[in-house]
């Protein structure tokens, strides 16, 4: 099994709208896709434009939201403070089991983590990053084009090769061409990170087909990895 996971630099940043489009490239070109969002939160929120983040995967993968995320919670609040407020407290094992179960043979995994990397599953600090060093998924990390992005996404990238992670790509979205701050955080960031490629996913609207068009120039299959069993 091979796959990834989408990271970001924190919250609403854009992951559902990368892992959706990767998800839609993915499936364009012929590949089985599993997405799989370990914890949804915020489910008491408005509707966003579009579609929550499993149902948004859902529609591009063709599974049932449900399948997606098996954990949903209304307050929109950190996954370790939902589940402990609901009294079903999250453990390593369950999330571990739940990700290694939702894929098989010949499918490619498509995971979106909650908030950014080192956001806590449970009071003892599992986190985001533990659970993608488990899964042994590389990422890819979602980055704001603006102000702010560049000590963000340099963090993000530290902290996730300090646990020996393997950072595909730095994808920064929503993206329009023509913004020179954004122009020299592109470039900024491309020569500071040296070895991760810094990628664009356009402004799009959240359907399958426009996410698969916005994804059109990445080049998603580079960013795949062997998940670990
Ligand atoms: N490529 C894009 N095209 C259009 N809008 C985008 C794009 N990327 C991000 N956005 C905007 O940013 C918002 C947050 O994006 P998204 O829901 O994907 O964030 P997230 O990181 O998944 O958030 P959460 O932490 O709640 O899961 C979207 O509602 C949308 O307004
Ligand atoms: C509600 C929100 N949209 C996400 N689902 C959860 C984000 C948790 C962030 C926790 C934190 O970093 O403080
Ligand atoms: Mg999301």
């Amino acid at each position: 099994m091979s796959g990834l996971l989408v990271t970001a630099t924190d919250t609403e940043v854009g992951k559902t709208y990368l892992a959706a489009a990767i998800c839609a490239a993915l499936v364009r070109s012929g590949a089985r896709v599993v997405a799989h969002k370990p914890v949804v939160t915020g489910l008491d929120d408005p509707v966003p434009a579009g579609l929550r983040d499993h149902e948004l995967l859902a529609a591009c993968t063709g599974q049932r939201p449900e399948q997606v995320s098996p954990l949903r919670f209304g307050p929109p609040v950190s996954p370790h403070l939902a589940a402990e407020r609901a009294g079903a407290p999250l453990t390593r094992e369950s999330l571990v089991d739940a990700a290694r179960g939702a894929s098989g043979p010949g499918e490619t995994l498509v995971v979106e983590g909650i908030g950014g990397l080192l956001v806590p599953f449970t009071r003892e600090g599992y986190d985001v990053r533990a659970f993608a060093v488990d899964l042994g998924l590389p990422l890819v990390v979602a980055a704001r084009p603006g102000l702010g992005t560049i000590s963000h996404t340099r963090l993000t990238v530290e902290a996730a090769r300090a646990a020996g992670l393997d950072v595909r790509a730095v994808v920064l979205t929503p993206w329009t061409d023509g913004d020179p701050l954004a122009d020299d955080n592109r470039r900024t960031l491309a020569a500071l990170l040296a070895d991760v490629p810094v990628h664009l996913l356009p402004a799009t609207t959240p359907t399958p087909a426009a996410l698969a068009d916005a994804a059109a120039g990445l080049p998603v299959g580079d960013w795949l990895g062997p998940a670990r069993a």
